[in-house]
């Protein structure tokens, strides 16, 4: 008997890459990639060593088993909707921010795991075809409620045999939150001033980051969010440091005109400071200088 389906929603880089390794790995079983405009047959790969694959996929007809939610955030529930999937399929969500991710929990009405990843890929620009994955990473998996860690454990396995390495937790909010905080600082900084994420190490942008990343520690410290190891700036300066390289993504969608992720990533911020009552200036002022 074939092993049910899994279908990836949105063609994007991750949903691509998701896709892709998923796939070329023997013993999953039928892996479809379903984009704005349908399923698609084929894609085409770019190892992190530079060599390139093309991969077949697959049109099943019997519903999915799971379905890896790839779209931007923003895009998510109209993705889902079109998908018209059977009431109670499993879904694993891998947005950044923290906004899709309480919603979809609370209103669907199956399984909602939530993942934290920071396996790395991007499209190619037009006219060329295909995704690269820029940066291999690791992706925790948990659902909010804590009530689907079989589940998730089981998701976790078959990612890693298909070479995404991956665990389930028991703290993935703790985890979305720590990755929002990331991409709450570095990325309007860098859709705003244009830069790359390395010049925020430098002044006088690594002043900006000391102060937005004061008040993500306060609002953290009101909502009970243990802070990363290295303290939230120190978190912070790493990712910088790391990715100094890099163009965020938002940077990225500013350049290309496209929507961004900034209600996704600063809201749930704001409503946190509204609830706790506290002053962020800072990230007030970094909403607003960022498109939608
Ligand atoms: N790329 C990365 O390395 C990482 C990304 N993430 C997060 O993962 C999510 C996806 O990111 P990424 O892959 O980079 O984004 P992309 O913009 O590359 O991909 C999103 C895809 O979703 C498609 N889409 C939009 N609406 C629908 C719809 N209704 N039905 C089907 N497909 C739809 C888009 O189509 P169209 O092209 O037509 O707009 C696009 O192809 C984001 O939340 C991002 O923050 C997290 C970690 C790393
Ligand atoms: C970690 C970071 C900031 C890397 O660029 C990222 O996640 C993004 O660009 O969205």
């Amino acid at each position: 008997m074939t092993a049910a389906p899994w279908l990836v929603l949105g063609a994007g880089a991750l949903g691509q890459l998701f896709a892709a390794r998923l796939a070329a790995a023997d013993d999953i079983g039928p892996i479809a990639l379903r984009g704005r405009h349908g399923l698609l047959n084929q894609l085409r790969l770019q190892e992190t060593d530079g060599s390139w694959r093309s991969l077949a996929l697959a049109s099943p007809e019997a519903p999915p088993a799971l379905v890896i939610v790839a779209t931007k955030a923003p895009d998510a529930e109209q993705a889902l909707q079109q998908a018209q999937l059977a009431p109670g399929t499993p879904l694993l969500l891998l947005q950044n921010g923290f906004s899709v991710q309480p919603r979809l929990s609370a209103q669907w009405p199956g399984p909602v795991l939530c993942a934290a990843t920071t396996e790395a890929a991007y499209r190619q620009p037009p006219p060329a075809i295909g995704v690269v994955h820029a940066a291999a990473g690791h992706t925790w998996l948990g659902d909010l409620a804590g009530q689907h860690r079989t589940m998730a454990a089981a998701v976790a396995a078959t990612l890693t045999r298909a070479g995404l390495a991956a665990s389930a937790c028991d703290d993935i909010d703790e985890k979305l939150w720590h990755k929002l905080a990331v991409n709450a600082v570095i990325n309007p900084l860098t859709a705003r001033h244009r830069v790359l994420n390395g010049t925020l190490a430098e002044p006088p942008l690594s002043a900006e980051v000391a102060a937005l990343c004061a008040e993500i520690a306060q609002l953290m410290a009101a909502a009970k969010v243990s802070p990363p190891a290295a303290g939230w700036q120190g978190w912070v300066s790493a990712v910088i440091e790391a990715t100094a390289g890099n163009r965020s993504s938002m940077l990225q969608d500013v350049l290309a005109g496209r929507g961004t992720e900034r209600d996704a990533i600063l809201q749930p911020l704001l409503a946190l400071a509204d609830t706790h009552a506290l002053a962020v200036p800072r990230l007030r002022a970094c909403y607003h200088a960022t498109p939608a």
